[in-house]
């Protein structure tokens, strides 16, 4: 078991291992117990496969569980006020914890819902996707609305993480793919010998048993290590939104939940690649056409239908687009990009594409 401390405003470890989980209840004895109610915000497939596992950690606490949809669809107003309604029914105080339990729709979710109720109370993250080795580090809350991806949300930092590995063996390949997106995004950003690495998978679901593990405590150090510097995202953070622009713009022009949020950040990193007229394009092109990333996706959507998306983007601003580049491996930097080099570039991706699948 390892345990990796992220030192915010408000400091927190992460557990991870296989296991992690049942620690859960003797690691933080002291906050369950003194709550007066502990509440499990779960994904209901995550549920349905783990839920036993955490009960059994959580013995002596008595939690009660809300069972949200599986997915992005979490990431709604509904859904937001429905956990609400729970809590309020359930006669829920400011003196109630609250653990987020599924991948990072969940813990996107039950964040922003710990940042809001009674105007905030603790959380603890418990992941169980590869891809949440991001979304439960860091602080980022946030539901989904149809004009912008995660535009309603938060800053509110864990009381812990407990990443327990065994949970990920029951991922389906796309969540697997999913998840490695952001993992090879935290290598663009930082170290080109971990890109050579990673880049040299063919096929991403072998790396269970084969170093999985090491690839996620180095993810989560790289996002520790920048939120550390820039919690509130004024300068360096924005780094870790590389790929994030035309992905999020595809996630919100598809219909949220059509394609992963990491299969969507691949399209936004080749995208960002060719920007920044890397030499690493060819190479990332083949890693992500050899582990069947939906490359020809880019081929059914007009720019046109992508751009106002971007255009509201976070990093944007009323004059201009705003992207993260890349001047070399793990050296990120800011630029601002007119529509026409944007159209530009994403017509020359598309025929590179076209051309190799
Ligand atoms: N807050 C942040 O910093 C941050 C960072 C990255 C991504 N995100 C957000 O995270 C979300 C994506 O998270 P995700 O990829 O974990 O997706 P997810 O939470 O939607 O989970 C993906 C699917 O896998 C299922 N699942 C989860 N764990 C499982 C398991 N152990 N076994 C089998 N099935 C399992 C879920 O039911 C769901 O259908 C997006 O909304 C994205 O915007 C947030
Ligand atoms: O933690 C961050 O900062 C990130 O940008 C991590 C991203 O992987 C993540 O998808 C995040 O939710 C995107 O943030 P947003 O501010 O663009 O919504
Ligand atoms: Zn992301």
């Amino acid at each position: 078991m390892r345990e990796l401390r992220v030192e915010t405003e408000h400091p927190y470890i992460v557990h991870i291992g296989r296991g992690a989980v049942g620690l859960l209840g003797q690691h933080y004895r002291d906050l369950l117990a003194a709550a007066d109610q502990v509440v499990v915000i779960a994904d209901s497939r995550v549920a349905e496969l783990h839920l036993p596992q955490l009960f059994e950690a959580l013995a002596d606490f008595q939690p009660k569980v809300f069972r949200v949809p599986a997915g992005e669809e979490a990431k709604s107003a509904e859904t937001f006020m429905d956990c609400h309604s729970f809590l309020l029914t359930e006669n829920c105080s400011r003196n109630t914890v609250i653990l987020a339990f599924g991948g990072g729709a969940v813990g996107d979710l039950a964040g922003f819902v710990a940042s809001t109720f009674m105007r905030g109370v603790p959380f603890v993250q418990v992941p169980t996707t590869i891809l949440a080795h991001d979304s439960a580090v860091g602080g980022k809350t946030a539901i989904n609305h149809p004009l912008g991806k995660n535009m309603i949300g938060t800053f509110y930092q864990p009381h812990a993480v407990v990443y327990d590995a065994d949970f990920l063996q029951t991922l389906p390949e796309n969540e697997i793919r999913s998840g490695m997106a952001e993992v090879i995004k935290h290598a663009f950003i930082s170290n080109e010998g971990w890109l050579d690495e990673l880049l040299a998978y063919e096929d991403l679901s072998k790396m269970f048993g084969q170093g999985l593990e090491g690839h996620l405590e180095k993810g989560i150090a790289v996002k520790s290590a920048i939120v550390e510097e820039d919690e509130f995202e004024g300068g360096v953070r924005k780094f870790l939104n590389f790929g994030h622009t035309l992905g999020h713009a595809i996630e919100a022009h598809l219909g949220y939940g059509k394609l992963t949020h990491g299969e969507a950040v691949v399209l936004g990193m080749a995208y960002a690649l060719e920007l920044s007229e890397s030499p690493q394009l060819p190479r990332f092109l083949n890693w992500a056409k050899a582990n069947r990333y939906p490359l020809m996706l880019l081929l059914d959507m007009p720019f046109d239908e992508l751009l106002p998306y971007m255009k509201k983007d976070k990093k944007s601003t009323a004059a201009a687009l705003n992207f993260v580049l890349l001047e070399a491996v793990g050296q990120p930097f800011m630029e601002t990009i007119t529509e026409q080099r944007a159209q530009a570039a994403y017509g020359k991706l598309r025929k590179t594409i076209k051309e190799m699948i």
